[in-house]
């Protein structure tokens, strides 16, 4: 069975009644399935449709037609069974009450996600050590660091030991020794067994973290592979960048079979991309042959994928 199991699932926003202004469309009818136990990211523009799916997973939000399911439970008609599945976590401050001390946000959290009552006080310790907030648990939650903060929307994702968590922007404001610390607790997420959905604009951050990606932009679905997978999308195979290479040897490298593209680069290095493993070889042999030292070999960073696939409209807001 899957942890995420979405169908033809469409969502519209009436954005003025009065105008006759046709409905925002914010998914197109996607489809998506995500395994129990996978880390999965969620990459698209500003716009794109992330936490409008987000929303319909943890049962804020229904959808206009399709449906979308956890661990088999549908999230409209089951919204009671669903509710103990799934964890949120949206990045920022929203959702902590700074006045109340870490304990008693999560004390909060865990009440009204059906943690017994009973159980909440063991719960509420358990993922204040997990975090690291055990020495801090009785401080007002306005006196923690941002990065503090972050791990706390994380333990407050997790009070109630949810199967499936969603993260919608987790590392937002997050300085790399918070993030590399989170990448790190996501990972042991993992080995727990549970299944993440993490929506993020940071392409290294999808990289490191993510068995698999899905691309959305415009509410449709572009692509889902491996992260690798994805950067084979644009550059058929591997590439080569050279130094000191003279135009007449770079011609003739354009003539060998598998090679699709030979560019000279801003910093004067050649990029050669190729098509197959032995494309690959026969250009690092003739290289090498010629006389040219300064070679590596590379795979596009999905950064690259995304903005090829995206194009430049990374940061834009579509409206
Ligand atoms: N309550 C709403 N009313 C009207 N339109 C909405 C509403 N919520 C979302 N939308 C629209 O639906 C589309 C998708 O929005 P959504 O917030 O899901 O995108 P996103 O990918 O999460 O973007 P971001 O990265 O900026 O958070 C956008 O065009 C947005 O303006």
């Amino acid at each position: 069975m899957n942890a995420v199991e979405v169908r033809s699932l469409r969502r519209e926003f009436t954005v003025s009644r009065s105008s006759g202004e046709a409905p925002r469309v914010a998914l197109g009818g996607i489809d998506l399935s995500i395994p129990e136990g996978e880390i999965h990211g969620l990459l698209g523009p500003n716009g794109a449709g992330k936490t409008t799916l987000c929303k319909i997973l943890s049962t804020v939000l229904v959808p206009t037609s399709g449906t979308a399911a956890i661990l088999g439970r549908d999230v409209v008609a089951d919204v009671a069974a669903v509710r103990p599945l799934v964890g949120c976590v949206f990045g920022g401050d929203r959702g902590l009450y700074g006045r109340l001390s870490a304990r008693h946000n999560l004390s909060y959290w865990a009440a009204l996600y059906g943690v017994p009552g009973r159980r909440i006080g063991l719960r509420t310790s358990e993922v204040l050590e997990r975090f690291g907030l055990a020495g801090h648990a009785d401080d007002r939650v306005e006196t923690f660091s941002r990065g503090m903060k972050q791990r706390l929307h994380l333990a407050r994702g997790l009070v109630h030991d949810p199967r499936v968590l969603l993260l919608d922007e987790p590392t937002t404001g997050m300085d790399p020794v918070a993030a590399h610390e989170f990448r790190r607790l996501l990972g042991s997420l993992r080995n727990d067994g549970r299944t993440i959905l993490i929506t993020t604009h940071d392409m290294a951050e999808a990289e490191a973290v993510c068995d698999r990606v899905t691309l959305i932009d415009h509410g449709e679905i572009l692509h889902t592979s491996t992260p690798r997978q994805l950067a084979r999308l644009v550059s058929g195979h591997d590439r080569v960048d050279a130094r000191d290479v003279p135009a007449e040897l770079a011609d003739r490298v354009r003539t060998l079979a598998g090679v699709s593209r030979v560019r000279l680069q801003g910093d004067g290095s050649t990029r050669i991309e190729t098509e197959t493993g032995s494309a690959t070889a026969d250009v690092l042999r003739l290289l090498v042959d010629s006389g040219v030292t300064t070679l590596s070999t590379s795979r596009p960073s999905l950064e690259e994928v995304y903005l090829r696939l995206v194009g430049d409209r990374g940061m834009e807001v579509s409206r």
